[in-house]
């Protein structure tokens, strides 16, 4: 028996290795099959842009004059300039509102081609930058119209925003949302059929559409008195599940195109993919509208990652706020109502006037607390993400990540609000370990949840790639690293970063987990890095190799493992919590191979304890400075 038990072994033994061999090959050719996607991606790009370039010319050598071409939604960049032109009917009436009501000297680029297209009566879905001006591109077609034009808009916080802004220019607008009393209900729903318009722009939120039969009554009769002259969606990505701000009642606004077809639609939104788009299409019943797209690229922002420390990164974030940003407006965008307050309170004691904002305040103490911070009362808004959207303060010159976003489009999103105004601001995240669990347990249950999170994380842990390139992977966009100009901080300090042989340490740490799963012990990801880092309570009997990294360090390879899938999380639910577990990833087998070596970027300058030396992460195998014991219940 025990001679048949050794061979058992051996043949398994052998399988093992060829087994790993194998997957070590595989490895490998995903690796090359991936280099070949990105040259024939770059080759295909750059070739379609050749073509339409070759269009272009040949379109404009034959006389360009009314020739009736392909379909309005696939119009080239020729067909596309035709609706830049100022000899339409309502031009005059346009340049003179521009100039008039909203005090603006000329548009910006996509603005005219988009209000007059949707004046043309053509249904539209505008994909334009935060801070860039979308919402001119209905309010001034409002204005030039006869009748109301509808906007839909996801949030209440945004629609007192751009109510707020309209009334200071004089322009007449209304709103109707849950905190609205009765009168004022009544007064608007009538106002929706007076032939006299009271309100140029009726802002709702999407439940009133889901759910009032009152109001869609009130709306059908204004449309057959044709006084429904636009429908305008704003943030349109809500829509669709695979955007990033799923909200379900935008899903039956469908309803809206099939009532009434007559009234052009007008879908905006700063941040989505083409795949988001066509389902948003068909969500709102639209056939074919022309899409206008402009870069993603916020050239004024400088956008920067900082390591989080809890306690000193709010000192951190308060003497910045206190120095650097004196006297000037923004926003700390926090992960709970919890952090809200105790942020807040923090950066009260520190001389600095700071309130909290989150969504389950009273709707009054939220419209204060927007209505002081616009008007310069107060200086920061500490906010969760209930304080984002659509927010427009021209002047907000920083906004602070006190804890990462959920995913890179919101953090597209939440730190847009920032210089809207062109002039230069600042977008920094703080970075914290303990963070990306706290919101991957929130995310667990979305989608696309995890997937997401983990390519914030690795906006947040990269050191060497420009931070724009991260964002225009996401927006399907093609990104030249000059395109920069130095206005993110690797792009800044690309030099301060090497490379780093981290094969040891994943040995380390994956023989920690062999270990505790033996044991039969769940690690959660502190109680991990406390037990590399020889901190952990004494349960095992086996010995460890413990880290001398610094906590830091320690923590950004534990980070890097489980992005490159040697490590993975692990979900476990009770009715009360989630709690999550690090567990071996699908890749920790090639790690048993000699041959396999594993290597991460890290930052040089990263301020550390003095006996942390570089030298122990340049040459990891004389990092085992001692050995503990653990010692725990007998085997
Ligand atoms: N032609 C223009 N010239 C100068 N400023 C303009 C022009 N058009 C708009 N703006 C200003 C007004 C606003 O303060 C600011 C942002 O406009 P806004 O419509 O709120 O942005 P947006 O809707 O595109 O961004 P978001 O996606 O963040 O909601 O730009
Ligand atoms: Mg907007
Ligand atoms: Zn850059």
């Amino acid at each position: 028996i025990l001679w048949n038990r050794e061979k058992e072994t051996q043949n398994a033994q052998a399988e093992l290795d060829s087994v790993e061999a194998e997957l070590e090959l595989v490895e490998l050719q995903i690796t090359e099959l991936m280099d070949k996607q990105a040259e024939l991606t770059s080759r295909r790009n750059a070739l379609l842009q050749q073509l339409e370039e070759a269009c272009d010319a040949a379109q404009s050598s034959s006389s360009s004059s009314l020739k009736p071409s392909k379909a309005d939604h696939v119009m080239n960049k020729q067909e596309m300039q035709r609706y830049d032109r100022r000899d339409f009917p309502w031009s005059e009436k346009v340049e003179q509102q521009l100039k008039d009501s909203f005090n603006l000297s000329k548009f910006r680029p996509l603005q005219l081609r988009a209000i007059n297209l949707t004046l043309l009566g053509k249904d539209l879905f505008l994909v334009m930058p935060t801070g860039r001006g979308k919402s001119l591109c209905y309010q001034l077609p409002a204005v030039c119209s006869t009748g109301f034009t509808l906007v839909v808009t996801p949030l209440v916080s945004l629609m007192e925003d751009q109510i707020m802004y309209l009334k200071s220019i004089d322009v007449s607008a209304a709103m109707l949302n849950a905190s609205i009393n009765k009168e004022s209900v009544k007064t608007v729903m009538a106002g929706m059929t007076d032939v006299k318009s009271p309100f140029k722009l009726l802002y709702v939120t999407p439940e009133k559409i889901a759910k009032s039969k009152l109001f869609m009554s009130r709306l059908e009769k204004a449309y057959n008195a044709n006084l429904l002259s636009r429908i305008a969606v704003d943030e349109v990505h809500c829509c669709s599940q695979w955007g990033h701000d799923f909200r379900p009642d935008y899903k039956l606004l469908g309803i809206l195109k099939r009532q009434f077809p007559k009234v052009p639609l007008l879908g905006i939104t700063a941040t989505a993919t083409s795949s988001v788009l066509k389902d948003c299409e068909k969500i709102l019943c639209v056939s074919q509208p022309i899409t206008l797209t402009s870069s993603f690229n916020r050239t004024n922002l400088y956008y920067e990652v900082k390591n989080s420390d809890n306690e000193a990164s709010i000192s951190d974030i308060a003497s910045l706020i206190n120095s650097k940003y004196k006297d000037q407006s923004g926003i700390v965008y926090v992960f709970s109502q919890k952090d809200a307050e105790s942020v807040s309170t923090e950066l009260q004691k520190r001389d600095i006037l700071a309130y909290p904002y989150h969504a389950n305040m009273d709707p009054q103490d939220k419209s204060r607390v927007h209505h002081k911070w616009t008007s310069n009362k107060i200086r920061v808004v500490v906010a969760t993400v209930a304080f984002g959207m659509g927010i427009d303060k021209p002047d907000v010159r920083f906004v602070i990540h006190h804890t990462i976003s959920k995913s890179i489009e919101n953090y597209y999103q939440e730190s847009g609000r920032a210089g809207r105004d062109d002039h230069p601001a600042d977008c920094i995240v703080y970075f914290g370990f303990s963070d990306i669990f706290r919101i991957s347990t929130m995310v667990v249950m979305e989608n696309t949840g995890q997937q997401k999170l983990l390519q914030m994380v690795d906006y947040c842990q990269n050191f060497d790639r420009c931070r724009r390139s991260l964002m225009a992977v996401h927006f399907d966009e093609m990104w030249n690293e000059e395109g920069c100009n130095q206005m993110c901080d690797t792009c800044r300090h690309a030099q301060d970063c090497i490379t780093v042989d981290i094969t040891q340490h994943a040995r380390q740490v994956v023989q920690i987990l062999e270990l505790a799963a033996s044991n039969n012990e769940k690690m959660t990801p502190l109680k991990l890095t406390d037990a590399w880092m020889g901190k952990g309570p004494a349960k095992h009997r086996k010995m460890i190799q413990t880290t001398t990294l610094s906590r830091l360090k320690a923590e950004a390879v534990i980070v890097q493992l489980l992005l490159r899938g040697y490590l993975r999380e692990d979900f476990s639910f009770t009715p009360y919590t989630t709690y999550i577990y690090i567990k071996l990833g699908r890749k920790a087998p090639l790690l048993k191979s000699q041959a396999h070596s594993l290597t991460m970027k890290m930052r040089t300058t990263e301020s550390e304890p003095a006996e942390v030396s570089k030298v122990h992460i340049d040459a990891p195998q004389e990092s085992y400075n001692f050995i503990i014991v653990l010692s725990g219940p007998s085997r």
